[in-house]
């Protein structure tokens, strides 16, 4: 396997964290998990989006650049390949869908200069599952704040996303996880391994499971 930082992303409930579990036990990596229990912010967003986007917005910037700037400092001379379960530019994403026009400008300033101390992943698996899929996993995790998500919230995170990746130039696999079942099923996971360790020209590439 060629990749040093894999990433892998994908709408709220996609199973990201799973799936990084997974592959960061089988290749022995070092792995970088989101921290959202610790933002404050976010039942509150859930609640009332209005008033708390943005702080909930800046949090999560700040927190992130925090622990991806601290980790990938870190030269592991045992542990090369490094796995995180999101994206820095999640960040701007969702912030997109979330604040108004002159915050998200704003924020976008930030962002930038932010963004451009971070060593960005050298390959992204993106896992696309459609919203009912998506909210029956959130049903299924209970989370408490989460459980009135609109769909019409997913569809926009959804078409954000998959906007930002024809956009940009980071290799990307693009996996149809509608059926996705990567604790119950080692095929779904093999499927995986065996498309990070083929070699890839920039942009996308599909890969849907058995
Ligand atoms: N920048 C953000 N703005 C608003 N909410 C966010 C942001 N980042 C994360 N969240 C929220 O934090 C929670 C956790 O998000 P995330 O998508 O990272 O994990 P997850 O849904 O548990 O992932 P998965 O199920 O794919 O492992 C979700 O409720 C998500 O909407």
């Amino acid at each position: 396997m060629n990749h040093s930082f894999i990433t892998i992303e994908g709408n709220i409930g996609a199973g990201k964290t799973t799936l990084s579990h997974l592959l960061s036990k089988h290749y022995n990596t070092r792995l970088i998990l989101e921290e959202f229990a610790d933002n404050p912010f976010l039942p509150k967003f859930y609640e009332n989006p209005g008033q708390y986007a943005f702080p909930l917005e800046l949090f999560f910037m700040a927190e992130r650049f925090k622990q991806l700037k601290e980790l990938l400092q870190q030269k592991d001379m045992f542990q090369q390949i490094t796995i995180s379960d999101y994206l820095f530019t999640k960040c701007l994403l969702f912030a997109k869908v979330n604040l108004p026009d002159d915050e998200f400008r704003l924020y976008q300033r930030l962002f930038d200069i932010i963004h451009q101390q971070l060593i960005k992943p050298d390959i992204l698996v993106y896992l696309h599952a459609p919203v009912k899929k998506l909210q029956a996993n959130i049903k299924k995790r209970n989370r408490s704040y989460e459980q009135n998500i609109p769909d019409e919230y997913l569809f926009n995170i959804q078409e954000t996303y998959t906007n930002y990746i024809k956009q940009q130039n980071i290799t990307t696999i693009f996996v149809d996880a509608s059926n996705a079942d990567f604790l119950g099923n080692p095929q779904h996971l093999q499927v995986i391994t065996e498309a990070l360790e083929r070699d890839y020209e920039d942009g996308q590439h599909y890969v849907t499971l058995p």
